[in-house]
């Protein structure tokens, strides 16, 4: 069968209800094996887990976003768990006292759903509508593939990034931990950089992931904030309180004096997360193991696993990709 010329971003027009016609279009698209075994299809320039194509595109077609949803956005392992656990602690700290928080009992993965996840059909979901507000949802999507509804309303969009290198090689573990195919040996990272390089990799090209959503925030910037991993690493403090400013939670004087802020960024910390008996062992839908979501949590890991000459490759494309922008990577 005849490629057909990729779609400019006509994402909203494909018709996910017929399961046959939506098998047909897959067949016509160019597809790879990701480095890690999981099957991926390039859909409007991005390069999407099979998986999670038909999903995505119902995502887009169904998903009615309300003015007060925050929606976190990110690429898998840029630091989505722990936003999640902030902006779920920041949104309800009124809710649950933070003793008492559901995060003590349950992965942030289950309270903040994935919209690719199937929760966006309100028939299939009709408790959708009675969430309380804010409702928090997360998504690994592009921001030119987001539902029409997150851009058109006055919902408001939170992404968070890290440095490619260490984003790398923590989905090289994940993968590797929830025995998706191949194991983190020499090979295995040999051939994913390569891939990463050539923007091949579940929810890439990560350039232009992150220009996508820089460039969203420099023109809207109280629609889209952009924060990097890395600076939460170095200032949680200041981090949280921008956070809950951007949601519309700020903190008043009453609760910093008390502080608030040092208790969510506490609780939400790496070592209080990952030391919680829920995500040592639990899973989620027997899949993905609770405890790879909480690897090493650690910036500058990449230098055990990559050598110069990878990193000085990814600083070359940077440079030439984030030419211009403004937008920049420690490495
Ligand atoms: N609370 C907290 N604080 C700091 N760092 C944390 C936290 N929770 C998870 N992590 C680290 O984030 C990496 C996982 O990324 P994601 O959460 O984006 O993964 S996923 O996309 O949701 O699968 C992964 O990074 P690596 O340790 O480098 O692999 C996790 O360890």
């Amino acid at each position: 069968m005849e490629k057909k010329e990729e779609p400019e971003c006509s994402c909203a027009e494909v018709d996910d209800s017929s399961k046959d016609e939506f098998q047909e279009l897959l067949r016509t698209l160019e597809q790879r094996v990701n480095w890690d075994g999981l099957p991926l299809v390039k859909y409007c320039g991005c390069w999407l887990l099979v998986m999670l194509f038909r999903p995505i595109i119902a995502a887009q077609n169904h998903f009615k976003a309300k003015d007060t949803d925050i929606i976190l956005t990110t690429m898998p392992k840029s630091g989505t768990t722990w936003l999640k656990a902030l902006t779920f602690s920041i949104a309800n700290r009124n809710v649950f006292p933070i003793d008492q928080s559901p995060l003590l009992t349950s992965n942030p993965h289950m309270l903040v759903p994935f919209l690719e996840l199937n929760i966006y059909k309100e028939q299939d979901n009709p408790d959708l509508e009675t969430i309380p507000s804010p409702r928090i949802f997360s998504t690994h999507m592009h921001f030119k593939m987001l539902p029409d509804s997150i851009r058109e309303t006055d919902c408001r969009i939170i992404y968070i990034c890290r440095n490619p290198l260490d984003q790398l090689v923590s989905h090289i573990h994940f993968s590797s931990q929830n025995n998706f195919g191949k194991d983190a040996d020499p090979v295995a990272i040999d051939e994913a950089f390569d891939m990463f390089c050539q923007g091949i990799n579940s929810f890439g090209p990560f350039w232009d992931h992150v220009l996508g959503y820089w460039n969203a925030h420099l023109e809207n910037p109280g629609k889209v904030l952009f924060l990097k991993y890395e600076d939460l690493k170095e200032d949680i403090t200041s981090q949280v309180k921008k956070i809950a400013e951007f949601m519309g939670f700020p903190f008043s004087l009453e609760e910093e004096e008390q502080g608030m802020i040092d208790q969510i960024s506490g609780l939400c910390s790496f070592e209080s997360l990952s030391n919680l008996t829920v995500n040592k062992r639990g899973d989620i839908n027997g899949i993905l193991k609770n405890s790879s979501f909480f690897r090493k949590g650690q910036v500058g890991d990449w230098t055990n696993y990559l050598t110069p000459a990878m990193a000085e490759r990814i600083k070359k494309l940077m440079d030439s990709k984030f030419e211009g922008s403004g937008l920049m990577f420690n490495t």
